[in-house]
């Protein structure tokens, strides 16, 4: 059972995913304080989102059992990423629900801005038949400066293009490709903000886009330059914006993000030029709905171990290859487990090798999974998938992931190399049809071994009598052997034997096996 608590409003019908399953417990508490926040997230296993609520550090340490945070909608500025990964907490979020509704409402709002039309109702309702104080401009034949052009600002974008405007952007990570492929002129920063007749922002809120638009910025603007901020507070410096439309430099905003969210009282909305939304831009029944589902659904899958969708603090992986890289996940974490049993001292190099069909994917999702399983039995439960590279980097190991085609005949094929100052030692697995993860290589060995829980790895001398020297101090313990598998180097020479058990081998047991005559190395491996 994983309890869930829900601190923004979300749509009742996109909580569905989460509601249906059996084995969560939702709780919704919208509008808690800050302090009460803290004393209740410590019971909870999943946190939803979405503007309102801010996440900061201290919420995270208080967040004892916390494993995921779901964000339903894009921005995680509400969010201590750093606070977050460093707790081994996933944060998720739903990047497609919301892109529509939100260009649809920043396009809403370029018109309203253009015509006057939240001023002009607001004459009409104070009984003012006023028709010459709101004459408007036209759309067409004018340009938009677009900064940002991802999910919502392509969206917009396209829609400006159908109201016949010129279209100018500035995005520094937008390939030349996709601004061609979107009939869209690029340019730096200040190139777009010196044509623009509307300037549009559609940015996260990071450190470069702090008040990416500042007094300079406004200076560079032409004469009765209109904005529209659909994106975030913050991107926009509100006090150079106040003295740029009281000096006449700029002639309209319309404004649904804030600096500070939210607030009923605000020095901009004591200016005529300015129009404004409470942060409206996803408030629509569709995109609530798609958000929500969204973000439940990875919560889901989190607790049912399989990889989100949508992951904000791990690399993010298209859905096709994910349902590919998906059943190794589990191989990946306890081929991991698996070389920590065999591996003795301070580790340097920690090399993940595929081959086979995994050659051509991206397997950074398996690598963690590989890391985690390692990490795990030497630093504890603390370790995940999302903490086990920065606990990695933290211990000084480097970390490789190569890919091989050499395949050995097997379709896929995983090796786990572990480099120490004394030896390498390395372990590989594979899934086979029907039989599901398998060990085929310790070391030098050919081997053909289930992952099972309890496994014992004996290195010894090919030598008549050590296999059943084994046999019988394990059945002394009462312990039975479920398989066997023996492999050798050379006749008489180095030999190993895998063996799967059917409970856990204790130390003194293990110990004892050490003493019989040619056993050279035991090591019981719980996975
Ligand atoms: N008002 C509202 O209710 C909503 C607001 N948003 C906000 O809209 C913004 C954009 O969302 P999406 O388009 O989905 O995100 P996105 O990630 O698809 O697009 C953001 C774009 O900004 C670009 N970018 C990053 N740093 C930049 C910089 N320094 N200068 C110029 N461009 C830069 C990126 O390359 C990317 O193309 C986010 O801040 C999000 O929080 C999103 C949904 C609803
Ligand atoms: O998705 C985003 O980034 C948004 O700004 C939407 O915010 P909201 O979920 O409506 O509080």
């Amino acid at each position: 059972m994983f309890k869930v608590l829900i601190c923004d409003p979300l749509s009742e019908e996109g909580l569905k995913p989460l509601r249906e399953n059996p084995t969560s417990q939702v709780d919704v508490l919208t509008n808690l304080s800050k302090e009460e926040l803290l004393d209740k997230v410590g019971n909870y296993d999943a946190l939803l989102v979405r503007s309102q609520t801010t996440i900061d550090a201290a919420v995270i340490h208080a967040a004892t059992r916390l494993k995921i945070i779901g964000r339903a909608g894009v921005g995680v500025d509400n969010i201590d990423l750093q606070a977050a990964t460093e707790q081994g907490i996933l944060v998720v979020n739903a990047p497609d629900g919301n892109t529509n509704s939100a260009a649809e409402h920043s396009i809403a709002m370029l018109m309203a801005l253009a015509r006057n039309i939240p001023q002009a109702f607001h004459a009409l309702k104070n009984k003012q038949w006023d028709r010459k104080s709101f004459i408007g401009v036209e759309l067409k034949g004018k340009t938009l400066g677009v900064i940002g052009l991802g999910r919502i600002g392509a969206e917009v974008a396209q829609r400006a293009k159908g109201q016949r405007m010129k279209v100018v952007a500035y995005d520094p990570f937008l390939t030349l490709e996709k601004a061609e492929k979107l009939g869209v002129t690029m340019g730096t920063v200040d190139e777009v903000i010196q044509v623009a007749d509307f300037i549009t922002v559609h940015t996260p809120l990071v450190k470069e886009t702090k008040h990416l638009l500042n007094r300079a910025a406004f200076e560079k603007m032409k004469p009765g330059v209109q904005l529209i901020n659909c994106a975030r507070g913050g991107i926009i410096d509100e006090d150079a914006l106040y003295d740029a439309i009281q000096s006449g430099k700029v002639a309209g905003v319309a404004l649904d993000v804030f600096e500070v969210e939210p607030f009923v009282d605000h020095k901009l909305l004591t200016l005529p030029q300015v129009i404004a939304t409470p942060h409206l831009g996803a408030s629509t029944v569709e995109a609530q709905e798609v958000v929500a589902v969204d973000v439940c659904d990875d919560v889901v899958r989190y607790f049912n171990g399989q990889a989100v969708k949508n992951p904000v603090n791990l690399s993010a992986v298209p859905k096709d290859v994910l349902k590919k890289v998906e059943p190794y996940l589990q191989l990946g974490e306890k081929l991991g487990s698996f070389v920590q049993d065999l591996a003795n001292g301070l580790i340097e190099e920690f090399r993940v090798v595929y081959s086979g069909e995994l050659q051509d994917i991206d397997v950074s999702p398996i690598t963690r999974n590989v890391l985690k399983g390692f990490l795990r039995s030497r630093l504890g439960e603390s370790v995940n998938e999302v903490n086990a590279k920065l606990f990695a980097d933290r211990l000084g190991i480097t970390v490789i992931e190569q890919k091989t085609s050499q395949t050995k005949g097997f379709t896929s094929l995983i090796t786990v190399e572990v480099l120490t100052k004394a030896e390498m030692r390395k372990v590989s697995g594979t899934l086979l049809n029907g039989l599901g993860a398998r060990i085929v290589r310790v070391d030098e060995f050919i081997v053909d071994v289930p992952l099972e829980a309890h496994l014992v790895f004996i290195r010894h001398k090919d030598q008549p009598g050590a296999i059943g020297r084994v046999g019988m101090s394990l059945a002394e313990e009462r312990i039975n052997i479920a398989t066997m598998q023996v492999g050798r180097a050379e006749r008489g020479g180095a030999a190993i034997m895998m063996l799967t058990v059917d409970k856990h081998v204790k130390a003194k047991s293990v110990e004892k096996l050490k003493t019989l005559a040619d056993i050279e190395d035991v090591i019981a491996i719980e996975l």
